[in-house]
């Protein structure tokens, strides 16, 4: 394939220079598209239908136009059922991450996402969408090293096309236990940034990928179950089935920080996916201001709060001054009069239309403009649209709309809302308590836009504001993973930015240590302007060993009543280790020695611990000779641990994790609930051991021991 395109000649075919210069960077894109990856098999799974598949479907070209709500499997089921070939055309189906053809331009290679691979994902013994046999291949460093086969159904019972290192699963077992397939792929050594799950997608997890575009999806699940992993193959599966709309409409994904952008960057353009913006809601919302400035808990909570909606649209609405003046407009010898109550009548219609202030204040002139045309058309002149266009034009409209209807600089209007007691008490009024205006209320009242203190907060109130003013522009998806930790105004942004768009919302309830952390999903889907999305549960948990999960799972009860465990995959005995130093003086050495021990094995090692130890162990590390990455700095084989502070540790995981003094990760929040939960994300980020070592007495919870200590 890669050699047809080298091979092809446009010289013939291009009128011009800039076409042959757009055409042949189309071809260059192309080549780079077919590039070999050494490590990136062509094909992972195989797929051997009962009966032959609709051609259409099966050369993985063919969109699935109906994508929408694919979440059962009738489509294949009903594509397959509907093409009924000579048994004798029947071939095995390769899935791979791309569509590969032969010279002849037949399919060699399935694309993951079409429509006809989707058994490979979903069919099991019960429902086997005619798939008489589904194979996964294993690899090592793109080396084919393993398969295993599971025999869903058909005619022939199992038979046995085992290789040198082929492994025949008892088709029984598969059903049964986890594949060691996916065993290994979870548990193969982690060094650099996060990867593509395509090979094992799980059934409950594809049923979230493949839903349709229409509508949103919203996904609670514990630590590890996949959230980050199912979002991000959801957006390379919407490119795919409804590629042309997305391209003019665009795709979001909205993570928390830079570091975990960073460390989910590659998984995308892994795909194939190369035109996919990720950002942090902070960027979001900027607008070219910077954030300079931090609010206290309490006042943070009050900016985020869905009543300041409330508060900026009657702020923004409270410019516009209903006329008490007739306006005159001289044209030629004569003068035209709208008395004040017209003008009134049109303020008021305007007002209240739902349209922004911005286009009621455009609309405005040409309203005016139209009353004094038929004020024309009553005297016997017969004006036409250039007069009205003048009208609206002249210096006596422009004046009134001016005081009328005044422009409004989003900026501007929150900072006198931040600054001006009686500007704030007048809007907030029945919305916001006295105790709560105060809070709002700076300091040391800011001079200009440019020179304020931006928080973070304010800058979603201006992204609010900016809003009330002009219609902000909404892509076709966005995907906001750890969603738990936006606040009622950030949903709002976001919100913003799908109106006319789906979203995909991912969470975990347990997980939020914001101040605002959401507290239940119907809520934050409601602020976020998607209340009809469906929220899915997903139970199962990849990363963390049964082991580990269940010590932290401990906490639940203090930090999420309610909310289910996670249920593990896989057994690791011995990933557990909660040791005590009795000595505080010795701690931090015990620490180093267990990053040292850590890194005799293989992969990733994350040394987490409060904010405020950092800089100790920072300085341990570094006496030990132990060289340290920061969070987001790219894992290499020679560089393999990273120090991470605990309130960047969301999302991010690691083979191995340390976990100093669980208590003063506890202690580094306002709250004990907070400090629980950022305990909980902590002892949920290792794959495959945690060693956590402390001198401070445990929380309760975690203090009896139980068989998984040790
Ligand atoms: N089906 C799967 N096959 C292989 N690996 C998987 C699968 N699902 C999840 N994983 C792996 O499990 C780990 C956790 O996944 P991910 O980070 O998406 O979980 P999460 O739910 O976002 O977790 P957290 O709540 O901690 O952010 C990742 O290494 C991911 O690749």
């Amino acid at each position: 394939m890669r050699e047809d395109v080298e091979a092809l000649d446009i010289s013939d075919v291009t009128a011009n220079w800039v076409n042959a210069a757009v055409l042949q960077a189309q071809i260059d894109d192309r080549i780079k598209a077919l590039a070999d990856l050494a490590h990136t098999p062509l094909f992972f799974g195989r797929l051997d239908y009962l009966h032959p598949v609709g051609g259409e479907l099966a050369d993985g070209t063919q969109r699935p136009a109906d994508a929408e709500g694919t979440k059962g499997t009738k489509d294949t089921e009903g594509a397959a059922a509907q093409q009924p070939l000579p048994e004798a055309a029947v071939q095995p189906l390769y899935i791979g991450r791309r569509h590969v053809h032969d010279a002849e331009g037949d399919p060699m290679v399935i694309d993951w996402r079409a429509p006809v691979s989707q058994p490979f994902y979903r069919a099991s013994k019960q429902d086997p969408q005619d798939v008489g046999m589904r194979r996964r291949f294993g690899y090592t460093g793109g080396e084919l090293t393993a398969y295993e086969d599971e025999h869903l159904s058909g005619p022939t019972g199992p038979s046995s096309p085992t290789g040198p290192t082929g492994a025949e699963t008892d088709p029984a077992v598969t059903e049964a236990t986890v594949s060691k397939l996916l065993q290994q792929e979870i548990e193969r050594p982690r060094v650099g940034p996060m990867r593509d799950i395509v090979a094992t997608i799980q059934p409950e997890q594809d049923e979230i990928v493949r839903a349709g575009l229409s509508g949103s999806v919203c996904v609670q699940g514990g630590p590890g179950t996949g959230k980050t992993a199912v979002g991000l193959h959801r957006v390379a599966y919407l490119l795919y089935a409804h590629r042309e709309r997305l391209a003019r409409t665009g795709t979001l994904v909205i993570g928390p920080n830079r570091s975990f952008l960073h460390y989910i960057e590659q998984v995308l353009p892994a795909l194939g996916e190369l035109e996919v913006q990720q950002t942090t809601v902070d960027d979001l919302v900027a607008g070219g201001h910077e954030v300079r400035g931090e609010d206290c808990a309490a006042t943070a909570v009050v900016k985020g709060d869905a009543r300041m909606a409330e508060v900026l649209r009657r702020a923004v609405r409270s410019h516009v001054t209903l006329p008490t003046e007739a306006l005159m407009v001289v044209r030629g010898s004569r003068r035209w009069r709208v008395p004040a109550y017209e003008l009134t009548e049109i303020v008021e219609e305007l007002l209240a239309r739902d349209i922004r202030y911005g286009a009621a204040r455009e609309a405005l002139p040409q309203r005016i403009a139209h009353t004094v045309l038929v004020r024309m058309e009553q005297a016997g002149e017969a004006p036409d649209d250039r007069v009205q266009d003048a009208v609206a034009r002249s210096a006596a409209v422009k004046a009134a709309v001016k005081e009328i209807w005044p422009v409004v600089d989003p900026a501007k209007l929150v900072l006198r809302l931040l600054s001006d007691e009686a500007f704030l008490a007048e809007h907030a009024e029945g919305l916001l308590t006295a105790d709560e205006q105060k809070l709002l209320l700076w300091a040391k009242p800011a001079r200009s836009v440019r020179t304020a203190k931006w928080s973070a907060a304010d800058l979603v109130l201006i992204d609010e504001a900016a809003d009330l003013v002009v219609r902000t522009h909404s892509l076709g998806h966005v995907v906001v993973d750890e969603a738990q930790d936006l606040s009622p105004m950030q949903y709002r942004a976001v919100g913003r930015r799908c109106t006319t768009g789906s979203a995909t919302v991912l969470g975990d309830l347990a997980q939020g240590t914001t101040p605002w952390a959401t507290r239940s999903w119907a809520e934050a889907l409601a602020h976020l302007g998607k209340p009809e999305a469906a929220v899915e549960e997903l139970t199962a948990g990849f990363r963390v060993p049964r082991e580990v999960i269940a010590y932290a799972s401990r906490l639940l009860p203090a930090i999420s009543p309610g909310l289910a465990a996670v249920e593990s995959v896989r057994e690791t005995p011995g990933s557990l280790v909660v040791r005590e130093v009795a000595d505080p003086a010795e701690l931090t050495a015990a620490v180093v020695a267990a990053c040292r021990a850590s890194l005799a094995h293989e992969g990733s090692i994350g040394l987490i611990a409060a904010d405020a130890r950092v800089p100790v162990l920072a300085e341990a590390l570094t006496e030990a000779g132990l060289p340290y990455l920061a969070p987001g700095e790219e894992t290499t084989a020679d560089s393999r641990l990273t120090l991470v502070p605990a309130s960047l540790a969301k999302g991010l995981e690691y083979d191995h994790v340390v976990l100093d003094e669980p208590a003063a990760v506890v202690d580094g929040e306002p709250d004990e609930r907070t400090g629980l939960r950022r305990l909980y994300v902590c002892l949920t980020r290792a794959v495959s051991g945690l060693t956590a070592l402390h001198s401070a007495p445990l929380p309760e919870a975690l203090a009896t021991t139980g068989p998984e200590t040790s």
